[in-house]
């Protein structure tokens, strides 16, 4: 766990993220409240250092004198009492007395919650319900009744705060150990021999310490305003002790003939709780980066576009033409740029392979093309996709949402995330229909089982009313694709469709893939890393890596003759059956990260024959001459991004 936790700092550094403090006080509210917080803290931590008089020494001839007095710097309370002494030595006591609560709460709670999601069953039933008998009396009223019990004082006042909030944690942290409890790595910690205690604090403990930290951080204000309001009524801290809420208690009275007695308290309490409270926000922002990317906030219906150019419209005639897309995700200062400028066209029926190593930016390329990439962070900054004629960059919403599902049909990689676990599959294939056809339902159903058998179900009718967990893994990628088809589109988007199936399913659903897209002239964009999945469906194949594409042309002649060096490497990866002597070259290094792309070209410092020329300038995709085998003009279009091509002239 150790060599884990290293490792990962050092990924952390190396990818560049700053340390989590510059984090923090890159987020400017909390940069205030830690200012502030650090400035209340150092004051109450060097109050015994201070030259204050004693706090609690009252002297009558001195009572209620006005801030600014002389030798009260803030005036003195009722009984002629230094309000800055008082108040300093009082929000030490109020800082302690929060914290120590807020300790007390989550440790208890966190480990209610911990054995209850974690152990399910009776234990659950028993600890929870225990939880909602202490969550069934209001909180300040429980509060009251523990500290009528217990007898007023700070301590007691303490003891009942933290009693209160015990179930927020509980509750908390029960509902995030019953979502990780029977997660994976659990059960292989589990199945390992680890004991209960070992797998309940060595794997599911460091998953919840986060949510535990972020929940001390945002409750501990609110913990100090629940002490102060039992001290206000009299039951926390005891005369002539002072905490914050005492005095604004005992300057109640005095509203109105010294509001100072009472105001001053009330700032440092208002200081002290915004402080902790912006400076908690900012920790939750840190510990999950995904806050502040804005990956959490609502994403708009489309991705956001900001093109400074926008190239010509191309000649009529494909299905599909993409000019020079670009797409970047900004996460604070850093600029993703994950797909750098694609160039890419698909004839009516055509099958083009996407091919590439992970991270190369082809489902970003492909989601980008109905502007289907969150925002935020992703914003398309250049190019132009034309479907149907027109741009669908500068698409308005609602066309938008008639190409989805109509004209341009997309299959992903994993079917039990795309399909809704709660409706029949029968039902979502009828959906699909009906988003854009008015179908009556006794019509829309009869085309789902028509859509149920064509992608090969057998007993489709039968099959309708089944529920997504009910199919096997090639079942439900069939109800995908029948999803797909629903609007006879003339474009299908399909991302790995076949990377979490078994090699007899997967060759199924290609031989599927490729008999609907020659039976009803769909063209098909096929994304995946695998070169033997595309020999077998595409006609095309372009290589992607770092965000561009590198290499493109017709699949039997890239794998023939390869030209970009990067192609020559990741076919010499594939494993032929029948071949064990063949040697299986694994490409060295690691693809550059997208947003600290070097100049030239990005896979240079991987390429075996890179020189001088090729780090400098951007090289473009440039049409090759010539046969490699033959020398004949060759029978497609082959171009390749690389001023030393393998073979032929670029
Ligand atoms: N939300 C995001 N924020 C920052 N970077 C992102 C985000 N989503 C994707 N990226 C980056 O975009 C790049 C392209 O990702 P993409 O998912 O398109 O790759 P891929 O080739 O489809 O990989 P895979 O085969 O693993 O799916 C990657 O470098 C990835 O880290």
């Amino acid at each position: 766990m150790v060599s884990l936790a290293l490792g990962r700092r050092s990924a952390a550094a190396a990818s560049g993220r700053p340390s989590p403090f510059r984090l923090l006080v890159a987020n400017r509210l909390s940069a205030l409240g830690l200012a502030v917080l650090v400035a209340i803290a150092a004051l109450a931590v060097l109050t015994p250092l201070l030259p204050l008089p004693d706090p609690d020494v009252t002297d009558p001839a001195q009572r209620l004198l006005r801030p600014g007095a002389e030798g009260a710097l803030l005036g003195t309370d009722h009984l002629g009492r230094d309000i800055l002494s008082r108040l300093l030595w009082g929000t030490r006591v109020s800082i302690l007395v929060g914290l120590s609560a807020t300790a007390i709460a989550a440790l208890a709670g966190s480990l209610i919650g911990l054995v209850a999601g974690y152990a399910g069953g009776a234990t659950d039933s028993v600890l929870m319900r225990g939880i909602d008998l202490v969550m069934a009396f209001p909180y300040i009223l429980l509060a009251l009744g523990i500290v009528a019990v217990l007898g007023p004082g700070l301590l007691n006042a303490l003891y009942a705060i933290a009693i209160v909030n015990v179930p927020f944690f509980a509750r908390n942290i029960r509902g995030i150990t019953l979502g990780l409890a029977r997660r994976e790595f659990v059960d292989a910690a589990r199945l390992s021999g680890a004991s209960h205690p070992a797998v309940l604090f060595g794997e599911v403990l460091p998953n919840v310490l986060p949510t535990i930290v972020v929940t001390m951080s945002t409750t501990v204000g609110w913990m100090i305003l629940e002490t102060a309001g039992l001290s206000f009524l009299g039951l926390g801290a005891q005369p002539p002790q002072a905490d914050l809420g005492s005095m604004l208690g005992e300057g109640r009275k005095l509203l109105f003939t010294a509001p100072h007695v009472s105001v001053i308290p009330g700032l440092m309490i208002f200081a002290l709780v915004m402080s902790i409270n912006l400076v908690g926000d900012g920790i939750r922002d840190v510990l999950d980066p995904r806050l502040k990317s804005g990956a959490l906030a609502a994403p708009g219906a489309a991705t956001a576009v900001r093109r400074d150019t926008i190239p010509d419209a191309p000649a009529p005639g494909p299905v599909l033409a993409v000019d020079g897309l670009r797409t970047e995700f900004r996460t604070g200062d850093r600029v993703y740029k994950a797909v750098g400028g694609v160039d890419l066209t698909l004839a009516p029926g055509e099958r083009v392979g996407l091919v590439g190593e992970s991270g190369s930016g082809k489902s970003v390329t492909a989601l980008s093309l109905l502007r289907l990439v969150p925002t935020p962070p992703g914003t398309i900054t250049g190019g132009r996709v034309t479907i149907g004629g027109d741009d669908q960059l500068a698409a308005s919403d609602e066309a938008l949402r008639r190409l989805r599902g109509g004209r341009v049909a997309y299959v992903f990689q994993d079917p039990l995330t795309t399909l809704h676990p709660l409706f029949t599959v029968g039902d979502q294939v009828m959906e699909a229909v009906r988003a854009h056809q008015p179908l009556s339902a006794r019509a829309a159903r009869a085309r789902a089982i028509e859509l149920l058998e064509r992608v090969q179900i057998p007993s489709a009718a039968a099959r309708f009313d089944a529920y997504p967990h009910e199919l096997s893994g090639g079942m439900r990628q069939r109800v995908c694709i029948a999803m797909a088809l629903a609007n006879d589109p003339e474009l299908i988007v399909a991302d790995e469709p076949t990377t979490a199936l078994d090699v007899t399913v997967q060759a199924q659903v290609l031989k599927l893939l490729r008999s609907l897209s020659e039976e009803r002239g769909s063209a098909v964009l096929f994304i995946t890393h695998d070169f033997g999945v595309v020999s077998e469906l595409c006609d095309r194949v372009a290589v992607m890596y770092a965000g561009r594409i590198v290499e493109i042309g017709p699949t039997a002649e890239v794998l023939a003759a390869p030209a970009h060096p990067y192609t020559a490497k990741l076919i010499d990866c594939v494993p032929v059956l029948g071949q064990p002597e063949r040697r299986l070259d694994a490409i060295e290094g690691l693809p550059p990260a997208v947003d600290r792309l070097p100049e030239g070209c990005a896979f240079a410092e991987r390429c075996p024959f890179a020189e001088a020329r090729c780090r400098d300038g951007d090289i473009s995709l440039d049409n090759l001459s010539g046969d490699p085998l033959s020398g004949d003009p060759l029978s497609g279009d082959r171009a390749a991004r690389c001023v030393k091509p393998l073979w032929g002239e670029a």
